[in-house]
């Protein structure tokens, strides 16, 4: 049974001990920290966080292997779009109206708490009070009848599934309140999300800070579409901060108001099934998959099949989202993410964001529960659709047909010189709804053409607010005709994966934590060493000054090598420096020591072993170089080299051995 609570080294996870490590080695912080107590300072900063030197140095070396192994793999489309979007764009979109979450107030605290985390903290506060309770003694109040139990397990296993109203019953039946202080919470409103600001001195037009990357990558399709030569199914790629106004921070950077995203948005022919050329590449690979039915059966059985099977029986709706879905779990795995700590889980229903038809979440195991990292979603066709009718501009693919195709259908036709004079402004939008229409609208507007004499047709916001237009049989008219086409026009679909680098880096944190000895304050992070924030940690073994020159010499030729390098030549014995940079998730370890000035030879450690071996300067680079290409692994770099089990290793000597244990230095 997987454990969120349990280290690498089996010991109980202390969040509290782990947060101090992070603290103390500047992983990440508080922003605008030392603002909160003064006297002008009347905001809110939670939810806001700036990382230190190695959280930075963690966060870009994910990006860049997340380049390395989408954008590079994929032949991707990068591109970089801006954070301030214009009203519209969002109106279209549906953020406007629909990017929102469910809030209730307390009205005594002043407090505001999101709805759907309100009722799950508070049944889930519930059931771990009673399963501590025993039905005759201590807390016995706490005891909860066996139905009831299953009741609320039942709800937590679908909270994502309620709206509003749902969620007002819930609380009323159930009485919940506010945990800080118990009173009585208002009804959820719903609350959007997005940052409002206006553009410009006369502050005239509103724009919003982007809530995802995507829109700005669904603007440029057409312009994408044709720097690469119209050739379909193609993705493009953006890595950017995004901004949401959460009701609630909470749970340090897994649930903030500014977070960078990459987002990747693969534009697929709809015909076709979504077929994925290189599918079969990753068909076999296993992948743990909670199910929509599991969920609403008030289960979180995990059903662990390979994506060929799951594709096939329909369980991942197409090709292409199942190819996402497999090489999302293998980056995960690659960047550190322990795979007995993640699952897929499929949306549900009511959970599905308002343009989704088909969503898996990439979910990590942590101390905080399971927390979506990774949201895999097919878009469909929306997103261009809804751009494309708003602007006026087909953002569509044209391809030429293999055979010329007859083709019978309902065509509308606008008088041109009567629709301009008569809706000026308004002339594009309405040639664009009426270009919008489907077959089966048209054949339904025929008939009522033809028995009315007048038709209703739905645009998008005109001059004056409406969102249709009356068109007369004078200026609109809607006949079958035949025509050959020689090219096909179609909207792509999109399946875009969306990745929240804060959520995957804080999970891969806590995944890669571990002690020591038992019950020692010796902690490791053991990062990979694609992702580490420093790969080498250069150690004199003690001030003499003849050390210096060599350091100095290995320090630079590790920078030549573009390989992140840091000396260390505290005061303090090697042991604790190791321990200093175990915390800092360092995975070698290089000691210059006396041996060194006669013979050459330096020392190699490996961070999760200890392990040293001895070996030339030019051996022990090239030893670096291939552990960082991923060409040769520790165990056969410390077959090939000689070991090494004298002064300085961990445990031994210089390591501090019977020396004070606290290492927070
Ligand atoms: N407030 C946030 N703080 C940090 N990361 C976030 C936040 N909101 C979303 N993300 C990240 O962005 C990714 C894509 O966003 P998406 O819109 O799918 O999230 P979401 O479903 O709104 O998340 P949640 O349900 O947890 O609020 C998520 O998988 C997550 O990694």
């Amino acid at each position: 049974m997987v454990n969120a609570t349990t280290t690498l080294d089996g010991q109980p996870f202390s969040r509290a001990q782990f947060e101090a490590l992070l603290k103390r080695r500047l992983f990440y912080t508080e922003a605008f920290e030392i603002y909160r107590t003064a006297p002008n300072f009347h905001g809110d900063n939670r939810g806001l966080f700036d990382y230190g030197p190695p959280g930075c140095a963690l966060l870009n070396n994910i990006i860049n292997e997340w380049r390395k192994h989408f954008v590079i793999e994929e032949n991707m489309l990068e591109i970089d779009t801006t954070g301030i979007t214009p009203e519209p764009v969002l109106k279209t979109s549906g953020h406007v109206d629909k990017f929102a979450d469910w809030m209730c107030r307390d009205p005594v605290k002043g407090e505001y708490l999101r709805a759907d985390h309100l009722v799950e903290s508070v049944l889930e506060t519930r059931l771990e009070k009673s399963r501590a309770a025993t039905s005759d003694g201590k807390n016995k109040a706490d005891k909860l009848d066996d139905a009831t139990a299953k009741e609320f397990e039942e709800i937590l296993a679908k909270i994502d599934n309620y709206g509003g109203p749902e969620l007002r019953d819930l609380i009323k039946k159930y009485d919940i309140r506010n945990p800080n202080g118990n009173g009585e919470v208002q009804d959820p409103i719903a609350f959007n999300l997005m940052f409002q600001s206006t553009i410009g001195p006369s502050a005239a037009s509103p724009v919003y800070l982007r809530p995802e990357t995507a829109q700005g990558q669904f603007l440029n399709f057409r312009k994408l579409l044709d720097f690469c030569q119209g050739t379909m199914p193609f993705a493009s790629a953006c890595v950017g901060k995004s901004y949401r106004n959460e009701i609630s921070p909470r749970s340090g950077l897994l649930r903030v108001r500014e977070f960078l995203m990459a987002e990747i948005e693969h534009f697929v022919d709809p015909e076709g099934h979504k077929h994925h050329e290189r599918f079969s590449e990753v068909a076999d690979i296993e992948l743990p998959f909670l199910e929509k039915d599991t969920q609403l059966s008030g289960k979180t059985t995990l059903t662990t099949v390979s994506i060929g099977k799951a594709v096939e029986t329909k369980l991942v709706d197409n090709e292409t989202l199942g190819y996402f879905l497999a090489r999302v779990y293998l980056f995960l795995v690659k960047i550190g993410v322990d795979k007995t700590k993640l699952r897929f889980r499929q949306h549900l229903a009511n959970e599905m964001a308002h343009y989704a038809c088909d969503c898996w979440d990439a979910e990590l195991l942590t101390s905080y529960g399971w927390i979506e990292c990774v949201g895999c979603a097919d878009r469909s066709a929306y997103d261009l659709s809804v751009h494309s009718n708003a602007t006026g501009t087909p953002l569509v693919v044209k391809e030429a047909r293999p055979e010329p195709l007859e083709i019978t259908e309902w065509k509308a036709s606008l008088e041109k010189k009567l629709v301009g004079p008569r809706f000026k402004k308004d002339a594009k939008k309405i040639e664009a709804a009426v270009a919008s229409l489907g077959q089966d609208a048209l054949g339904a507007l025929a008939d009522e053409l033809a028995s009315k004499a007048v038709i209703t047709v739905p645009t998008a916001e005109l001059a004056d607010g409406k969102t249709s237009v009356e068109l007369s049989s004078e200026i609109c008219s809607i006949d079958k005709v035949t025509r050959v086409e020689n090219t096909r026009e179609y909207t792509p679909n999109v399946i875009e994966p969306s990745f929240g680098i804060g959520r995957i880096l804080y999970s891969v944190l806590e995944h890669v934590f571990w002690h020591r000895r038992q019950d020692s304050a010796r902690q490791v992070l053991s990062l990979p060493i694609l992702v580490a924030p420093t790969k080498v940690l250069l150690v004199p073994l003690s001030n003499n000054p003849g050390f210096r020159p060599v350091v100095k010499s290995l320090a630079s030729r590790l920078r030549a090598l573009g390989i992140a390098n840091n000396v260390d030549a505290s005061g303090v014995s090697i042991g604790r420096r190791y321990a200093r940079n175990d915390e800092l998730g360092t995975p070698l370890g290089i000691t210059v020591d006396f041996d060194t000035l006669s013979n050459g030879t330096i020392t190699l450690r490996e961070r999760d072993s200890t392990l040293q071996v001895r070996a030339s300067e030019d051996e022990i680079i090239e030893a670096i170089k291939n552990l960082i290409a991923g060409t040769e692994s520790w165990e056969q770099v410390s077959k090939r080299l000689p070991a090494f089990t004298g002064q300085g290793q961990d445990g031994q000597g210089q390591d501090g051995q019977g020396q004070d244990d606290r290492w927070d230095n």
